[in-house]
């Protein structure tokens, strides 16, 4: 076989080989005008190249991001250097339907490109090359698995019984809100919570009916929470509150509204009628606070001594008293 012979072999394979690769292959030159597009680009806009050769790229595919991609493609005539989109940074440039069943799920193809300079012979660079991966598989993949890191990490925070924050995550945001305190010298109070002869009402109704108060504990405060107030659960019956940029004056306001409304409710558990009432232990931030274990056990006082003076009531501590809480 001559050189000639050999050599317009290749080109034949090579052309071949861009019309039926699964990647996309566009050429075009320095006015956007197609000068290649390939089997996958065909297949996937429903447009054969001999319909699209020549023509405006921009006019052909409206739906492409006209300004944000001419951008892209002037840079990379003028700094002859090639360029790389990620779908993580723009999950398509072609719009183009997916189709594959196992990744149903995503409406239309995830991209990566790859946009080229191409050289003429003489070395300017006269063409741009658009090459399209794509990533669908992947990108759904990863958005999947992130979703379940997502989930993961929500349940492992989260209180199975009430859906509030589990102890570990809440005593995470005191720490936090703690520190956040010390430094901006702001105000801060913690509530702790606990259901009044709780132990009385496991006995006459049985767990079941504990496990549906405290559920319903629960939903009332969530009710009254602000966005930025962080409650858990901090033991079987026993809750907890972190009201940023609250004194505990204004604590008292909400700790006794959510009181009242607890002692108002009833719990309707196979036919019968529960009341039930709770004790509120409050504690703010205060000179005398170290940290937030000294937080923590402060409200603690306090909330013995909500019981202590009968119950159903709200405490705050007080840091000059406390030798006698
Ligand atoms: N149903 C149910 N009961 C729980 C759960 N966790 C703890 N308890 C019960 O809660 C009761 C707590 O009782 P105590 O700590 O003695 O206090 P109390 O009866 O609430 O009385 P005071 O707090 O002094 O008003 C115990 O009987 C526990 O078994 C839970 O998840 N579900």
């Amino acid at each position: 076989m001559s050189n000639d012979q050999s050599a317009m072999n290749e080109l034949h394979w090579l052309i071949d080989m861009v019309q039926t690769i699964e990647v996309g292959l566009v050429v075009l030159d320095k006015n956007y005008n197609i000068q290649l597009w390939n089997g996958f680009m065909e297949n996937h806009s429903g447009i054969s190249p001999n319909a699209i050769k020549g023509k405006n790229l921009f006019e052909q595919q409206p739906d492409l991001p006209a300004e944000w991609l001419k951008q892209k493609m002037e840079s990379v005539f003028l700094l002859k250097n090639r360029t790389f989109i990620s779908w993580e940074q723009r999950p398509y440039v072609f719009k183009f339907k997916n189709y594959r069943p196992i990744t149903g799920r995503a409406d239309y193809m995830y991209q990566n490109i790859t946009l080229l300079p191409l050289a003429s012979l003489t070395g300017q660079i006269t063409h741009i090359s658009i090459i399209v991966y794509d990533v669908t598989d992947v990108a759904v993949n990863k958005m999947q698995l992130k979703s379940m890191n997502q989930q993961l990490e929500e349940v492992s925070q989260t209180d199975g019984l009430t859906q509030l924050h589990n102890r570990r995550h809440w005593q995470e945001c005191m720490d936090r809100e703690f520190e956040r305190n010390q430094r901006y010298q702001d105000q801060a109070t913690l509530v702790m919570i606990d259901i009044d002869h709780f132990k009385t009402i496991n006995d006459k109704f049985g767990h079941p009916a504990g496990d549906k108060v405290i559920q319903h504990i629960a939903h009332l405060i969530k009710q009254s929470l602000r966005e930025t107030d962080c409650a858990g659960r901090y033991g079987g019956e026993e809750f907890a509150i972190v009201l940023p940029k609250t004194t505990s004056a204004d604590a008292l306001f909400f700790t006794e509204r959510l009181r009242k409304k607890i002692e108002q409710s009833e719990i309707i558990f196979e036919n019968r009628i529960i009341k039930v009432t709770v004790s509120l232990g409050i504690s703010e931030i205060g000179s005398s606070t170290e940290n937030s274990s000294v937080w923590l056990s402060s409200a603690d006082k306090a909330l013995y001594q909500a019981k202590k003076n009968g119950r159903n009531q709200s405490y705050v501590y007080d840091a000059t008293t406390d030798d006698k809480a």
